[in-house]
């Protein structure tokens, strides 16, 4: 929507030759917000280097501003600097954000007063119980069970164990983890149900809570113990989001160029990094030296058979490559991506197929079959990541225009004069 409350629409550039081009993201979103956590419940000052600044973590910043942190700005606003103070109510407003409506009442229930939570409309129906009703079993008070509600913190939560059923959202663990140290008798989170998805994401939770020295006990399957201890200041650097570097490197797939992010690390807990074996199944080059990642795109992209259940959050493009691609695709394992910024499995589905693309929506996932693309609107759903996802197909199909471009400053504010820039090989 515009400022007008008229739809905007963006034409979505059109690749005039193969994409050749080097681009560096900005701090990936699930690190930046994870530290910021970490930071407000530490023991000291914490210095947050190369931080993601969209409206995520901004509203990440406001939630722990609010509850009592002192939060900084240098550099641009990506350093901050942290100093934890004592934690006390008021008005938490998390957007859409999955990482502040899963990871901040926790945080709440700690608080001397009542926290106040609410979002926008769409984020009132993204799955919020499981990490509610946790916090009702680890002794905190909370009125609802979806936003908005209410947590009356008092000051201290009792903690021990309890099980949930996580399989809508790995951030119910992480969201219990990352605060579960300072529950008196600390956490033990248990999951019982179909399997946890992202797991990676809470292998990043628990690297980082080991790196701010709280004990993560991870021997048993499913089972996360986290002894009360304190949480240790850190100094820590943000990887680049490689996410959000995903839709970059799929352009060199689809127009057959050659793409290259600097700063890729070596190894890392981002679901993002997945995106090299997928492009390399669907017919790419991909290679990887010094810090850099190169992608060079194939003369024809192929389908992929692939379970995304660990990596649901590179769905959109994923499928966006599929439409592309001469031979089918399916996707399976991601039934929970139904409880993201959107229902992304209808979305996808309803977008690809509104352009003349031949799409089935499973139970768990999309089969996507190969046909010729028109021009049309492309949808975002308010969901930056459905916005990005149009990008790619507007770069092989004329006459593309995403509905509402603005929604990537999600994750990714200013995408529209980045997507530009890169196009035109100019970005660094
Ligand atoms: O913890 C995190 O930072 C995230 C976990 C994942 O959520 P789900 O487990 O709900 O898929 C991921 O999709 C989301 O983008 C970020
Ligand atoms: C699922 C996502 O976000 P959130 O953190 O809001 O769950 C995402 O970024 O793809």
């Amino acid at each position: 929507m515009g400022e007008d409350g008229r739809v905007s629409l963006w034409r979505a550039p059109r690749a005039v030759s193969p994409i050749e081009a080097s681009v560096t993201l900005p701090g990936s979103k699930s690190i930046t917000n994870r530290a910021l956590i970490l930071a407000a419940l530490a023991d000291g000052p914490s210095t947050v280097r190369g931080a993601l600044r969209s409206r995520d973590t901004d509203l990440m910043i406001g939630a722990l501003r609010t509850l009592g942190a002192t939060i900084t700005e240098r550099d641009g606003g990506t350093t901050l600097d942290v100093t934890p103070g004592p934690l006390r109510g008021g008005e938490v407003h998390c957007g859409l954000a999955g990482t502040v409506m899963r990871f901040v009442p926790p945080v709440a229930a700690l608080a001397d007063g009542t926290v106040r939570f609410d979002g926008d409309e769409q984020a009132r129906v993204r799955p919020m119980s499981t990490v509610l009703d946790a916090l009702r079993a680890l002794g905190a008070e909370i009125d609802g069970d979806r936003l908005p509600c209410t947590v009356h913190g008092r000051g201290a939560v009792r903690g021990g164990s309890v099980t949930i059923d996580a399989s809508a959202s790995s951030q119910f663990v992480s969201g219990l983890l990352l605060s579960g140290a300072a529950f008196d008798e600390g956490v033990t989170v248990r999951h019982s149900g179909e399997p946890v998805p992202s797991m990676p994401h809470i292998e990043m939770t628990v690297e980082m809570l080991r790196a701010a020295g709280v004990v993560v006990d991870t021997s048993e399957p499913d089972t996360w113990r986290v002894p009360p201890s304190t949480i240790r200041a850190v100094d820590v650097t943000v990887e680049p989001d490689l996410s959000n570097a995903t839709p970059f490197l799929a352009a060199a797939a689809v127009t057959g160029g050659t793409v290259s992010v600097p700063l890729w690390p070596e190894s890392t807990t981002q679901a993002g990094d997945a995106i090299r074996g997928i492009l390399e199944r669907m017919g790419a080059e991909v290679s990887w030296a010094d810090g850099v990642l190169t992608v060079r795109g194939p003369q024809k992209l192929t389908g992929i058979d692939v379970d995304l259940h660990d990596v649901g959050e590179l769905t959109p493009t994923v499928a966006a490559l599929a439409a592309l691609a001469d031979s089918p695709s399916s996707l399976r394992g991601i039934a929970h991506l139904r409880g993201h910024e959107t229902d992304r499995l209808a979305a996808l589905a309803t977008e690809i197929v509104r352009l003349g693309g031949a799409v089935t929506e499973t139970a768990d996932g999309l089969e996507i079959e190969p046909a010729p693309l028109h021009g049309g609107i492309w949808h975002s759903y308010a969901d930056h990541r459905m916005a990005t996802a149009g990008a790619i197909v507007g770069l092989v199909v004329d006459g593309i225009e995403v509905e509402d471009i603005g929604t990537t400053a999600k994750t990714l504010p200013g995408f529209e004069e980045l997507w530009l820039s890169f196009l035109s090989g100019r970005s660094s």
